[in-house]
């Protein structure tokens, strides 16, 4: 691990710990800053020991429901870009304003709105003294975020790349490879479904684990289990 991390406080408290990810977009049911707070307070009574959360608005509200540490994203979409989790300097001066612990943003090697650079907002980012948390979806985009600096990096764009893994479950190959490589915390996240897999990542050496849909998303988790019995009494004879 590298020398910023070790001692940290911020690192040492989500040490192989639990990071909920209360996110709720526009279209979703549960969109609204009084249910993420609702929902950062009920990580927090269940054993989270940090939340992720999206926009200044939820970061506001979540930070008076709940005295846990947040790593923050803006996510917005730009038309020159794919980029959208924490695109611009734009997005980053508010979440610096919002105030956080840790601020992520992607971290991929896609183009940024209006040709921004990676590098830059990170140099920004950590001139001001804040902690970066690189959202990767390859080995390569890994390194190349810890070579720049940032605080750690998570894996979760990993199947939200076209050149990555397109897979179901979660992407513990990307994860194993990056503990191996990397010297900085590596955070496991995206499509981590069950406490198994949860765990699994702390064993494959995951500094913490971050869970979003499958605690978060009553929407997903209710198709996941009406897909899984649909069917399944068709055709029965009661
Ligand atoms: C790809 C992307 O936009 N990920 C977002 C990042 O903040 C969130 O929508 C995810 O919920 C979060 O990464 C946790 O992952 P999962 O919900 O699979 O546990």
């Amino acid at each position: 691990m590298g020398d910023e991390s070790m001692g940290d406080v911020f690192f040492e408290s989500i040490r192989g710990g639990l990071i909920v990810s209360c996110q709720a977009l526009e279209d979703e049911p549960l969109h609204g800053s009084d249910t993420m707070a609702k929902m950062a307070l009920a990580a927090d009574q269940g054993g989270a020991v940090c939340i992720r959360a999206n926009s200044v608005q939820d970061i506001a509200a979540i930070k008076k429901a709940t005295k846990l540490p947040i790593i923050g994203i803006i996510k917005r979409e730009y038309e020159d870009s794919e980029i959208y989790i924490t695109p611009t300097l734009r997005e980053v001066r508010e979440l610096m304003e919002a105030g956080v612990d840790v601020i992520a943003l992607d971290a991929t090697g896609r183009q940024r709105p209006g040709g921004e650079k990676l590098e830059e907002l990170v140099a920004f980012m950590k001139g001001h003294g804040q902690k970066v948390m690189a959202d990767i979806s390859t080995i390569e985009e890994a390194l190349y975020a810890e070579s720049i600096g940032v605080s750690c990096i998570s894996t979760t764009l990993s199947g939200y790349t076209p050149y990555s893994p397109q897979q179901i479950d979660p992407d513990f190959n990307l994860l194993q490879e990056a503990v191996r490589r990397i010297r900085i915390p590596v955070i496991a996240e995206g499509r981590i479904n069950t406490p198994e897999q949860a765990a699994n990542s702390l064993k494959l050496g995951a500094h913490a684990v971050v869970v979003g849909s499958a605690i978060t998303r009553p929407k997903l988790i209710t198709e996941r289990f009406a897909d899984a019995i649909r069917g399944v009494r068709k055709g029965q004879v009661h």
